[in-house]
């Protein structure tokens, strides 16, 4: 039984000679956000395209709700996605561009300027697109895409070209967006960003996924110091879970393969007293480099 409202199962893609993925699977499960990281060249931009039927796989398939994408007549409401903020006609306002989308979606107009006001528009509605800056492109973009509030949202660098308040927005509107029960699948260069956003990192690397787990997993394996009463009982309890201690001359344990939450977590529960602990995360950025460093593809 799948859980995923959108779904890739095993596909694969070959430009001419380029092979852009292999034997891809991937779920996005409903209020979930899952993050998507890769180099230039990955295939997250031809996998995201394939969600929306722009780009078939030559083998495998790709579910929305469970239906095969090819056989949904109509995506809108179900999915959006901005995938290329240069392709708004140049001659449009702002205005026209949601109007015409909330027209489309069968939207009250107040939605049109909803969505320009969430994302700072409003003052520009009536400029031409042809003369908006990249970041304001960007949010236009955005704001088409999720105007009909789609069951599953797909956004390719939605923070690319964002002023940094603009950015912190846009991850505070995904979160919300994905706890209403929505699924949302974005790609980034920027790390640290979707460490705060995602729920679930996919690392794409030459067109295979190398990892794909909650964000959570992939920060840990950092180092947690902790200080407590009885050591040698916590040492055991880790030891019972795989977890290894080690004793520093000053009575603190260094513990590997776990994280603060699950230290201390262990330590209440064995009724220990807690004077520190403190967890040296494992960054995003280290963990990404790790997985994508040469050679390692399946
Ligand atoms: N229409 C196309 N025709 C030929 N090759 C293509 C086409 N689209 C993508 N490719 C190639 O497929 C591979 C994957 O490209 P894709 O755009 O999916 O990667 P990406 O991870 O989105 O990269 P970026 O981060 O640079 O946007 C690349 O080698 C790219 O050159």
């Amino acid at each position: 039984m799948s859980r995923g409202m959108l779904e890739f199962h095993r596909v694969s893609k070959t430009y001419r000679d380029v092979r852009a993925l292999r034997d891809v699977s991937l779920e996005v499960a409903p209020g979930t956000v899952v993050g998507m990281v890769g180099h230039n060249g990955a295939g997250k931009s031809t996998l995201m395209r394939m969600a929306v039927g722009l780009v078939r796989p030559d083998t495998g398939r790709v579910h929305l709700a469970g239906v095969p994408v090819e056989r949904l007549g109509r995506l809108g409401g179900l999915v959006a996605a901005s995938l290329d903020a240069a392709t708004l006609p140049a001659q449009w306002s702002a205005h026209t561009a949601v109007t015409v989308a909330a027209g489309l979606s069968g939207l009250p107009v107040a939605r049109a300027r909803e969505v320009l006001e969430l994302f700072g528009l409003t003052a520009a509605a009536h400029k031409r697109v042809g003369a908006f800056s990249m970041g304001m492109r960007q949010r236009l973009a955005i704001a088409l895409a999720l105007i009909g509030r789609p069951k599953v949202l797909i956004l390719d660098e939605p923070t690319n070209a964002l002023d940094p308040d603009i950015a912190h927005e846009l991850r505070t509107w995904i979160a919300a967006h994905a706890e209403a029960g929505n699924a949302v699948l974005i790609s980034s260069h920027n790390l640290p960003e979707i460490e705060q956003v995602a729920d679930r990192i996919v690392v794409l690397h030459q067109g295979v996924v190398v990892r794909d787990e909650p964000t959570r997993a992939l920060l840990a394996g950092g180092t947690v110091l902790i200080r407590v009463d009885r050591p040698d009982v916590l040492v055991e309890q880790l030891w019972h879970r795989g977890s290894k201690a080690e004793h520093l001359a000053d009575g603190t344990l260094r513990v590997t393969a776990a994280t603060t939450d699950e230290v201390g977590e262990l330590a209440a529960a064995g009724g220990l007293v807690v004077r520190e602990l403190v967890g040296e995360r494992q960054r995003l950025t280290d963990a990404y480099r790790r997985l994508t460093a040469d050679g390692n593809s399946r």
